[in-house]
């Protein structure tokens, strides 16, 4: 059962060298230098971009399509795998090998929504929305922006809980909004550091914005 906030851990392999974490999938256990944390799940070494998928994403995007809010977020030292798992080991490239968790989750979404409306298309209607942000230094920039994003750093609305003057993008499909998570990406600050040759030196947030209406008799909800 997936409750309010679930914990997960992924180890990642360490090329040639030993490591102090032991993994125990099914009793979901972690042991670091001999002393256990037990999680909602752990990952090993061996495990793919889908079996994390399927366990940490879809639940959350099952929600997502029924109208409740989710966040997944990756936290980690410097080349622990952060962004790996959320995207996937070559985002940029023409084949999307080992899609990580939001290439997986857009895809599940897109393809529910569109089987929704090709079974309903009167009845069933449904827009999107994207926003694409980084936290660096402290202030927020917009990806999505077409100028320069040095240039504009955005303000936390504190009483709306929201962005001020982000730019929000319709998308319609899986490849649209891919091309705008690709777009982002290539503005974010990345930087050497000595763990990770392509360190992103930012917190990015990828949002996703849903509406849909069904219409049944006389109720529309
Ligand atoms: N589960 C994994 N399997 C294979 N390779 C991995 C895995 N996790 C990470 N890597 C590789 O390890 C390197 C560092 O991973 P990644 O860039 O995802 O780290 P990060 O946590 O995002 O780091 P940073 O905070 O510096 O941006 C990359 O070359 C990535 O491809």
């Amino acid at each position: 059962m997936i409750e309010n906030v679930n914990v997960f851990a992924r180890v990642r392999s360490l090329s040639g060298e030993e490591s102090c974490l032991q993994i125990h999938h099914e009793l979901s256990r972690i042991t670091v230098n001999d002393k256990a944390y037990y999680l909602d799940d752990v990952f090993g070494e061996t495990a793919s971009q889908e079996d994390v998928f399927d366990i940490v994403g879809r639940p959350i995007i099952d929600g997502f399509i029924e109208g409740i809010n989710g966040t997944i977020f990756a936290y980690g030292q410097t080349g622990s795998g952060k962004t790996y798992t959320m995207l996937g080991p070559d985002i940029n490239g023409t084949e999307l090998n080992n899609a990580g968790i939001i290439p997986q989750a857009v895809d599940q979404i897109f393809d529910t929504l569109k089987g929704k409306f090709e079974q309903d298309p009167v009845f069933f209607k449904f827009s999107m929305k994207c926003t694409f942000l980084e936290i660096y230094n402290d202030e927020i920039y917009d990806l999505l922006r077409n100028e320069d994003i040095f240039s504009k750093k955005l303000e936390i609305r504190v009483c709306a809980g929201d962005v001020k003057n982000v730019e929000e993008k319709d998308v319609t499909s899986y490849s649209e909004c891919m091309e705008l998570l690709k777009r982002g990406i290539k503005k974010r600050k990345n930087a050497e550091t000595a763990m990770n040759s392509e360190s992103s030196r930012s917190h990015a947030i990828f949002m996703l914005k849903l509406s849909t209406e069904e219409i049944e008799g006389d109720n529309i909800s």
